[in-house]
């Protein structure tokens, strides 16, 4: 059994998250139920700050929020100094309820409506990832009717096909994201953005994709856009003080994953940005990156309580939770493939293998399909490793089941962050056609 972060076994032979028995939390807040552990992602955030310190180079490390945002894991993210992504009106609320400051806000999204964008002008956030030309004029727009100006970055596709699920690919040249960087669409966007004096073009962005183990990708997209520097320092006098390199670090969900370490990445990456900017004869630029699994992936488990089992003689044998596509989509759109075992017994002996089920009505939903596991009986809780990025954020009401509620342990303490959903929530937007009869 591998353990992520503070998890480890009580004297009950219980799982434990940060000093927590994740069996009593199951009791005090039911299951479906997604844990974090906290000192995993304060660990990982110093890791990546620590990191850039260490080699001298100017950073800002960006949350992106869309892997788990909520107001409480907005506020870890503002106590470790970090700065924070957002991609839509909801996110960039969440973080100012937060009380996350404005100045270290990045906003992304393909399609940014005017409404978020007056939103995010009226806030005042740092920065805008400027993705079409769409946005670069209804943005300047906005500018000049309000009289604000906005720092810009403009984010570009560089041309690169990094290893991993093609729904998660978002560097290549056919992607809805960015300025394409090879066909002069970058070069356009960054000429009307100059001339706009409403629009202070800081640098270039872009992002490849996500779940990527290799620094290849990341070093090639870097040549990419160094390169256009170069033409672009001698033909606008323009120069980029920011690089933001997006996020994708790769992450362990199975023992088939071998990720490097976060630090890794960076020293390796950055030491080529080094190189390429010296050899351009251009200035190291700030370095901004945007993780979002890699910060708080493996800081998630989340519990379920096991329910029926069906065997299907020679092929297979179903064992059904009582969550699923739910709460965690991503078996379902990308394969995703994770870790388990029984919260009640994690050191028990494995068994027999079973496919993991959800609840909902849909042979898709299934959590696992090949999980080696001790002989699990209705009532166990099965405790799902790495599920922290994505799943909650994921997470639907699918069959109107309620989503689950999110509990934060650190220290030997537990802090339920967001309540599990009620029937009444559900209900809370409906509008009768009739009058109840
Ligand atoms: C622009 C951008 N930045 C950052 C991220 C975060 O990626 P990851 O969670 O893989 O680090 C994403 C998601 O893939 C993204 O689209
Ligand atoms: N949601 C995806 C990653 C895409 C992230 C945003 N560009 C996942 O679960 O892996």
């Amino acid at each position: 059994m591998h353990y992520y972060g503070t998890s480890g076994t009580n004297e009950k032979g219980h799982l434990t998250i940060g000093g927590v028995d994740t069996i009593e939390l199951a009791k005090e807040y039911g299951t479906p139920l997604y844990i974090y552990d906290i000192a995993l992602i304060r660990e990982r955030a110093k890791g990546f700050k620590e990191t850039f310190e260490k080699l001298g180079v100017t950073s800002q490390v960006a949350y992106a929020s869309k892997a788990f945002s909520s107001i409480a894991m907005i506020q870890v993210i503002e106590e470790e100094g970090l700065s924070l992504d957002v991609v839509s009106g909801g996110e960039l609320y969440t973080a100012i309820q937060a009380g996350f400051d404005p100045e270290r806000i990045h906003f992304h999204g393909n399609n940014k409506s005017k409404e978020e964008i007056n939103m995010a002008l009226d806030y005042g956030i740092g920065c805008f990832v400027v993705d079409n030309f769409h946005e670069l004029e209804i943005l300047s727009e906005a500018c000049r009717s309000k009289n604000i100006p906005a720092s810009i970055l403009l984010r570009v596709t560089p041309g690169i096909e990094a290893h991993t699920h093609d729904y998660i690919l978002t560097g290549q040249e056919d992607s809805k994201f960015g300025f394409d960087l090879q066909n002069g669409q970058a070069e356009e966007a960054l000429k009307l953005a100059l001339a706009k004096n409403e629009l202070k073009v800081l640098g270039l962005h872009c992002h490849i994709g996500s779940q990527i183990f290799e620094t290849t990708g990341f070093k090639k997209a870097a040549e990419k856009m160094i390169e256009k520097l170069a033409v672009w320092k001698q033909n606008y006098d323009f120069t980029s003080q920011v690089l933001n390199l997006g996020g994708g670090f790769g992450i362990r969900y199975t023992k088939e994953d071998t990720p490097i370490a976060p630090s890794e990445y960076v020293k390796d990456i950055i030491s080529e940005v080094k190189t390429l900017m010296k050899n351009a004869s251009l200035s190291m630029p700030e370095i901004w990156i945007e993780p979002g699994r890699s910060l708080v992936g493996d800081a998630g488990t989340t519990l379920y309580t096991v329910g029926s089992s069906k065997v299907v003689p020679d092929i297979r044998k179903y064992l059904a939770v009582d969550g699923g596509m739910s709460d965690n989509i991503r078996p379902a759109l990308y394969d995703a493939r994770y870790e388990a075992a029984i919260a009640n017994r994690p050191e028990a002996d494995c068994e027999e293998t079973v496919a993991v089920a959800g609840k909902c009505c849909e042979s898709g939903d299934m959590l696992i399909w090949d999980l080696p596991i001790a002989k699990a009986q209705p009532g166990d809780v099965l405790a799902v490793f790495c599920t922290g990025a994505y799943g909650y954020a994921m997470a639907n009401n699918y069959n109107r089941i309620t989503r689950p509620a999110v509990v934060f342990v650190e220290n030997g303490a537990a802090a339920l962050v967001i309540k599990r959903e009620s029937y009444e929530d559900l209900v809370r937007h409906d509008l009768p056609l009739y009058a109840h009869k």
